[in-house]
């Protein structure tokens, strides 16, 4: 008997995937219009992209489009002609990022093409005081003890997560909840004892999620890494293009190293072991297009498989990766993290903060005592984080 649970769609009002859908997409196809000076070609498309993903019906991308072929392979053959909460929630947002890239103009030859319609909000974010507050906030690791250090750089990477621009969209109040509650799951243990301090890992693998406030503690993370011998090589895996509002880039990454590198005190010299990384090879950033595919990892291309395989362990970051990683299934809680990522080439952990209703691995307690205090909320508010590991 097949006892897999079944996908998450869209289609339920007064659930967190419909309001994505009818209320999100519709706020960043605003957002978009407001960030930069689109002339009336672009803005048209932009209507007709929001009449598409709230009243009409999925549409395959235009016969023109350069990887048109490739989403006819991800599911365009599958779901067109179907309204938007009908199919897989993972597809039917995924897809929303495609299409309001062809609405700005993103991928052909003019004005347009190539300009991030999200980069004036993550410059925003990479450039205010709060991240200003977290780089000084550095000098004090040298005080720390070296179990304190690893935690504190582990931790920033894990709660960097809760800034996600598309997510504040949805907050309540605009912002994300502050305060760090214990995580929900933590196999912090596990993740250290995969990285001794020697003999160095040979290859971490990072699948970064958002640019900015999350990209810079990831690359902090990495830098201690390298720095501390724990690992010879890193590869960070990015965005080939813009994707869920604030997925960071190549172009994001090289935003965040100047951050780090124009910082006073421990900052910049966390940059410029990365500068030097990056040049001698330690450190590599990769852009696969099945980054920004709209499937689980699980039918990841044979190179990724490849890469995953032979590293030490991969850290997969954030929600979505997690919904890619996990299935995005309706899971009971208690479902053993180990059982639904056993197909995963190599050891893997997951540092998420809680956005969405997936979830695995949590024991019976937790998950009892978290929804006695919160109801169902404490799935998709941000507040709650985890670190879950399998090897
Ligand atoms: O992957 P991230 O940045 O942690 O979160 C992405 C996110 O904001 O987008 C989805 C809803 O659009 C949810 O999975 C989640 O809330």
């Amino acid at each position: 008997m097949d006892v897999t649970p079944p996908v998450i769609l869209g289609d339920e009002p007064g659930t967190f995937p419909y309001s994505v859908l009818t209320e999100r997409h519709p706020a960043i196809i605003d957002q978009v219009r407001a960030a930069l000076p689109y002339g009336p070609d672009r803005q048209a498309a932009l209507d007709a992209l929001l009449h598409d993903c709230t009243k009409g019906v999925i549409e395959p991308l235009p016969a023109d489009a350069h990887d048109r072929d490739r989403w006819r392979e991800w599911g365009t053959d599958t779901y067109a002609g179907r309204p938007w909460t009908d199919v897989p929630w993972l597809w039917s947002e995924s897809y929303f990022y495609r299409r309001l890239l062809g609405a700005v103009g993103y991928f052909t030859p003019g004005t347009w093409q190539g300009v991030d319609p999200f980069r004036p909000a993550k410059l925003a974010e990479l450039d205010s005081p709060e991240t200003d507050e977290e780089l000084s906030a550095l000098d004090g690791l040298a005080a720390l003890s070296p179990d304190e250090r690893d935690r504190a750089l582990l931790h920033g990477s894990l709660w960097g997560n809760r800034a996600d621009l598309g997510f504040r969209l949805s907050a309540a109040d605009g912002t994300a909840a502050s305060g760090t509650p214990p995580l929900v799951a933590d196999d912090s243990a596990a993740l250290w004892s995969l990285l001794p301090p020697a003999p160095a890992a040979p290859l971490l693998c990072l699948i970064a999620d958002n640019a900015g406030r999350e990209l810079i503690p990831d690359l902090l993370l990495i830098a201690h890494l390298l720095g501390q011998g724990r690992v010879e090589r890193a590869v960070l895996h990015v965005k080939p293009h813009p994707y869920f509002v604030s997925d960071a880039t190549p172009a994001d990454v090289l935003d965040a190293l100047r951050r780090l590198r124009t910082a006073p005190g421990a900052a910049r010299s966390y940059g410029d072991t990365l500068w030097a990384a990056l040049t001698d090879g330690r450190l590599a950033v990769r852009a696969h297009p099945f980054s920004c595919a709209p499937l689980p990892y699980e039918r990841m291309p044979g190179d990724l498989r490849e890469e995953w395989a032979r590293a030490t362990l991969t850290i997969l970051k954030g929600d979505l990766n997690y919904r890619r990683l996990v299935g995005d299934r309706k899971w009971p809680p208690t479902t053993g993290f180990a059982d639904v990522t056993d197909w995963f080439p190599g050891p893997v952990a997951a540092l998420r903060t809680l956005k969405s209703e997936v979830i695995t691995g949590l024991d019976a307690g937790t998950e009892t005592a978290l929804t006695a205090a919160e109801g169902q909320r404490w799935r998709t508010s941000g507040s709650h984080a985890l670190i879950q590991v399998r090897r």
